[in-house]
């Protein structure tokens, strides 16, 4: 059943072309449980990015025009990998109909693409073309790719503007938001990168019907963290659609993706260069960035996350911060969607060995975002070994 909207759209957060919203609510025999915004599949939503340079995040069907985001660029490098090579070319077609010139730079995909090498081979490609300070870089793809296509703008003539056009579920909720960029080191994930924002960021929902499920499944633990960090209300429409929940086309996906970027969007306009309340993001990430380092960048950043999560959690339970229900809703919400919550118990010593080098350790000191409840996370400093293996073996059975 369906009626009247609950309450103001999020601040920041505008659809285009529809000045009278159509947000409703969803009840159920318990009461209402949260909001189904049913927006018109051609509605475009803006969502601003504050801070010192501030952009918008896109949100629709059908966009697809960074040129219009860069004005006065003449040059346009188009990063992407072989499985958007279709997508990149409609791009460029664009491009060429704005009077702009294209470069289309093909780079190897998913984690193979965050390297040094192929960051170089592009800065060679952008030096060959003549690439100035007044042009720019566009990465086409999921979040590798545009990773890899903000530090590639980042570092050439220490820093030209660049637009993610993000076509995974993870990259649009996550990774073309707030300007982190970077590539992996044989030390670990991310090691080596710059933060440097976007002039915008494209989600075209359209994209995801040719995501594979199992990158959809990887999104949505990126979406959930932010349910589990921010917004509960996430959690209630993944528990209690949870088909829905995953279904490209349909208004649930739209209304998580809008709400996980909005979270997002909040967090970084605040701490940009994660001095401190940025951390929140990075929940599960100190053993998500572990597991893919052991595994050699073979296991999805998502699916990596998704057992950090639990561990995470049980963790935090296990330093009496947080009770076993929320604990337990960890456990309950990743593996309803599919997502892996343990990992393999004789991966401990090297597992432990990585966490050390994680970007919220202060010299020896480990530190772990925690929950002290459903969206109240904090910081857990300088846990013993004993307990993180503790809380290890109960993912690692
Ligand atoms: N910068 C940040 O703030 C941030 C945040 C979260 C994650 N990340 C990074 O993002 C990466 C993970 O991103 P991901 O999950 O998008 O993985 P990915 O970029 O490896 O993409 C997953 C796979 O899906 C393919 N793909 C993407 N879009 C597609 C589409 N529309 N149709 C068909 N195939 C498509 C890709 O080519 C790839 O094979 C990791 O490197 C992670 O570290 C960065
Ligand atoms: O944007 C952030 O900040 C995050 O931590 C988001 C994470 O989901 C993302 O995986 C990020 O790339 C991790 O950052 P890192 O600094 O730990 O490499
Ligand atoms: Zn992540």
């Amino acid at each position: 059943m369906t009626g009247a909207r609950t309450g103001p759209r999020p601040a920041g957060q505008e659809a285009t072309n529809d000045p009278v919203p159509r947000d409703a609510v969803t009840v159920t025999a318990a009461g209402t449980v949260g909001s189904a915004r049913l927006r018109a599949m051609d509605e475009v939503t803006r969502i601003a990015v504050g801070g010192d340079r501030p952009y918008d995040v896109l949100v629709g069907r059908d966009l697809f025009d960074p040129p219009q985001l860069l004005p006065g660029a003449q040059r346009l490098a188009i990063l992407f990998a072989p499985p958007l090579q279709g997508r990149a070319e409609q791009l460029a077609e664009r491009t060429r109909m704005a009077g702009v010139a294209p470069l289309l730079i093909e780079v190897p995909d998913a984690e193979a693409g965050k390297h040094i090498d192929v960051a170089a081979a592009c800065w060679e490609r952008l030096g060959a073309a003549g690439f100035t300070r007044t042009d720019a870089v566009v990465g086409v793809g999921g979040g590798a790719v545009t990773d890899l296509a903000g530090f590639v703008a980042a570092c050439w003539l220490r820093g030209v503007r660049w637009v993610p056009v993000a076509t995974s579920l993870l990259g649009m909720v996550d990774a073309a938001v707030g300007g982190k960029t970077g590539v992996n080191t044989a030390a670990g994930k991310n090691l080596v990168g710059a933060f440097h924002p976007p002039a915008g960021v494209i989600c075209d929902l359209a994209t995801l019907d040719t995501l594979p499920p199992a990158d959809l499944a990887a999104g949505m633990a990126e979406v959930v963290k932010c349910g589990f960090i921010a917004d509960p209300v996430i959690l209630e429409l993944v528990e209690r659609e949870p088909v829905a929940a995953v279904d490209p086309a349909g208004p649930v996906l739209r209304e998580l993706v809008e709400r996980a970027i909005q979270v997002k969007a909040h967090v970084v306009a605040g701490d940009f260069r994660e001095s401190g309340a940025r951390e929140v993001l990075n929940y599960g990430h100190t053993l998500a960035h572990a597991i893919e380092k052991v595994e050699g960048y073979r296991w999805r950043h998502g699916h990596a996350v998704a057992v950090g999560l639990v561990y995470a959690a049980t963790l935090a339970r296990l330093a009496g911060r947080l009770d076993a229900q929320t604990e337990q809703r960890h456990r309950a919400v990743v593996g309803a969607l599919g997502l892996p919550t343990s990992y393999r118990s004789d991966a401990w010593p090297e597992v432990l060995a990585t966490m050390r080098v994680d970007k919220k350790a202060r010299g020896n000191v480990l530190r772990f975002v925690v929950l002290t409840g459903l969206a109240h996370p904090t910081i857990l400093e300088a846990p013993s070994d004993e307990l993180l293996h503790a809380a290890y073996r109960e993912i690692a059975p």
